[in-house]
C-alpha cells in the first residue's frame, strides 16, 4: 500500500478539502484509498462519541470503509492546537497509539492511505517540561541557544511522519503571506530527510490580489513537483496519467 502524508502551509490551507478530491482521483482511477486523520482538534460529542468534521469527511471519500476509530485514534473537543487540548484533558498526546493505528490501516487490503495531519509541517505533538529559553537574560548565552534545558526533546508530528518514512504532499492555501509559508515549509521537509511528491496549489481566498503572479511566484520558489492547482470551490481534480502515477509511487 502508498500511505503519503497531506501537509498544509497553514491549519485552513486547504488539507481536507484538497485531500477529499484527492482521494475521489484515485477512487476513479480503481484503487481502493483509505483517509487517517491521526490527530483531530475540533470535534463534536455524538452518542458515538467525539466526531471530526475532517476525518468524517475522509471516511466518507475513501472507497475502502474503516471503522472511525481507526479513522480518528486521537480526538479533541476544542478547536486549539492538540498538545495544548491534550494538556487540558490532563494528558499528551499519545504517539505510540498513533504509530500503532497507521500499522492497522497499512495491514488494511488498500491501495492508497492518505494521512492528514493537523496545522502545518511543525505541529507540536510534546513539549519539553521546562521552555527551550526561559528568560531574555539567557539569550545572550550562547552554549544555551542549542540545547534544551533538562534534556526533554521537544516533538512534531513531522518526526512522525520522517520516522514512519511518509512522502509529503503539501497543500499551499493560497493567499497573502503563503510565499513565504510555502518556501519554509518546502525546506524544512527536505532538511527533515523527508520525500517531497509535490504541492498543490489551492485557492481559498477566491479574491486575492494577484493571484496569478502568485501562483508563478509559487511555481518559481518552490523546489518540489507541481501537482494540481485547486481552484475556489472547485469539484474536483483531474490528473493526468503521469501526475497519478508519481502520486502513486
Ligand atoms: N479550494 C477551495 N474552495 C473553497 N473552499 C475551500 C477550498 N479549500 C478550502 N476551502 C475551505 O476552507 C476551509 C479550510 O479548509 P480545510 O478544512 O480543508 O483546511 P485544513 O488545512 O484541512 O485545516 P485543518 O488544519 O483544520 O485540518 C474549509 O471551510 C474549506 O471548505
Ligand atoms: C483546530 C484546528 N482546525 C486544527 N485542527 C489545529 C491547528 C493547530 C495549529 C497549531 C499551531 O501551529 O499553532
Ligand atoms: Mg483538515
Amino acid at each position: 500500500m502508498k500511505s503519503v502524508f497531506i501537509t498544509g502551509t497553514d491549519t485552513d490551507a486547504g488539507k481536507t478539502y484538497v485531500s477529499v478530491l484527492l482521494l475521489n482521483a484515485i477512487n476513479t482511477a480503481g484503487f481502493k484509498t483509505i483517509g487517517f486523520k491521526p490527530i483531530a482538534a475540533g470535534c463534536e460529542q455524538t452518542p458515538h462519541g467525539l466526531r471530526n468534521k475532517d476525518a468524517l469527511n475522509l471516511q466518507d471519500a475513501a472507497s475502502h470503509k474503516v471503522p472511525y476509530a481507526m479513522v480518528n485514534p486521537i480526538a479533541f473537543s476544542p478547536p486549539i492546537a492538540p498538545h495544548i487540548a491534550a494538556a487540558q484533558m490532563g494528558g499528551k498526546i499519545d504517539m505510540q497509539r498513533v504509530a500503532g493505528a497507521l500499522k492497522a490501516l497499512q495491514n488494511e487490503d488498500a491501495d492508497f492511505l492518505l494521512v492528514e495531519g493537523a496545522g502545518g509541517w511543525r505541529l507540536p505533538t510534546s513539549l519539553p517540561s521546562t521552555p527551550l529559553r526561559s528568560s531574555l537574560s539567557s539569550a545572550s548565552d550562547d552554549s544555551k541557544c542549542t540545547q534544551l534545558n533538562d534534556n526533554k526533546k521537544v516533538e512534531f508530528l513531522s518526526d512522525f511522519v520522517a520516522k514512519s518514512k511518509l512522502p509529503v504532499i503539501l497543500v499551499v492555501g493560497v493567499k497573502l503571506g503563503c510565499l513565504n509559508h510555502a518556501v519554509l515549509t518546502v525546506e524544512q521537509i527536505k532538511r527533515d530527510n523527508c520525500d517531497i511528491i509535490g504541492w498543490v496549489a489551492n485557492q481559498i481566498d477566491p479574491n486575492m490580489n494577484c493571484y496569478a503572479e502568485n501562483l508563478a511566484s509559487l511555481h518559481a520558489l518552490l523546489d518540489a513537483p507541481f501537482l494540481a492547482e485547486v481552484k475556489h470551490a472547485q469539484q474536483g481534480i483531474e490528473f493526468t496519467h503521469s501526475t497519478l502515477k508519481h502520486i502513486l509511487g
